[in-house]
């Protein structure tokens, strides 16, 4: 089995680029949706993006933009996946992913009646709707579109989707042993867990985190 995939969400700054990388994240996300605290321009993005090291990821995140606005965050900032955070139709994401040629994630926002075989059903559909489909990312339903520090039931999560998903939405240093091995998830996700003012991250707590995910992990030594 292999280890928990980490990415670190809402980076606005250099220096926390930096503590994410020497963390050990596999993935970095940064924030198009000009309404959040952690939004970050194109040309913003592109300077954190820089000099990343080759094998770590980095997710532009989006909440229902156009196919403009991603290509021209795309003309500067070399992202390597895409996130849809956003009310978009499958068709939408795989419209855009394929007009920026990158692959995506889509979220679903898990509300309380959310059933397992939704989750299921909506993973086969994006599938079948397009090649640059990447996984699901699920996050919790609140009034604004994430970002928010708000936990769902993981339950609700069947087994055999598991293994495909990211899971996110209020994971904390202290909740993510849990979440991993209750979860058994492909990777997990946070923001505002890591941060100590909004859009401001906290090196100790990322380094902590990464931490407690590995201490769950299924490799991890007793
Ligand atoms: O971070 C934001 O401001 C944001 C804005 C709009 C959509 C998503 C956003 N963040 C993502 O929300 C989830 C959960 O975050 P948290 O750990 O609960 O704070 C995560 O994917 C963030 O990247």
């Amino acid at each position: 089995m292999q280890r928990t995939r980490i990415k670190i969400c809402g980076l606005t700054r250099p220096e926390d680029v930096q503590s994410a990388v020497a963390a050990g994240a596999d993935a970095l996300g940064f924030v198009f949706y000009p309404a959040s605290p952690r939004y970050v321009s194109a040309a913003q993005a592109g300077a954190l993006m820089s000099g990343m090291p080759p094998f770590v990821s980095t997710v532009a995140l989006f909440v229902n933009a156009s196919v403009e606005e991603v290509r021209a965050v795309a003309a500067v900032a070399p992202f390597s996946q895409l996130q849809f955070h956003g009310d978009e139709t499958v068709e939408q994401c795989a419209a855009i992913a394929a007009a920026v040629g990158r692959p995506f994630m889509r979220v679903l926002r898990v509300r309380p009646e959310t059933a397992g075989a939704d989750l299921l059903a909506e993973e086969a559909r994006c599938r079948a709707a397009s090649p640059l489909f990447s996984g699901l990312l699920l996050d919790t339903f609140v009034d604004a579109y994430g970002g928010a520090g708000k936990v769902f039931d993981w339950a609700v999560i069947p087994a055999e989707l598991a293994p495909r998903v990211v899971l996110s939405g209020g994971l904390t240093v202290d909740t993510v042993a849990g979440a991993v091995r209750q979860v058994r998830p492909y990777a997990v996700d946070i923001s505002s867990g890591v941060e100590q003012a909004k859009g401001v991250k906290d090196a100790a707590k990322i380094d902590a985190f990464v931490a407690a995910v590995r201490s769950a992990d299924p490799t991890a030594r007793a």
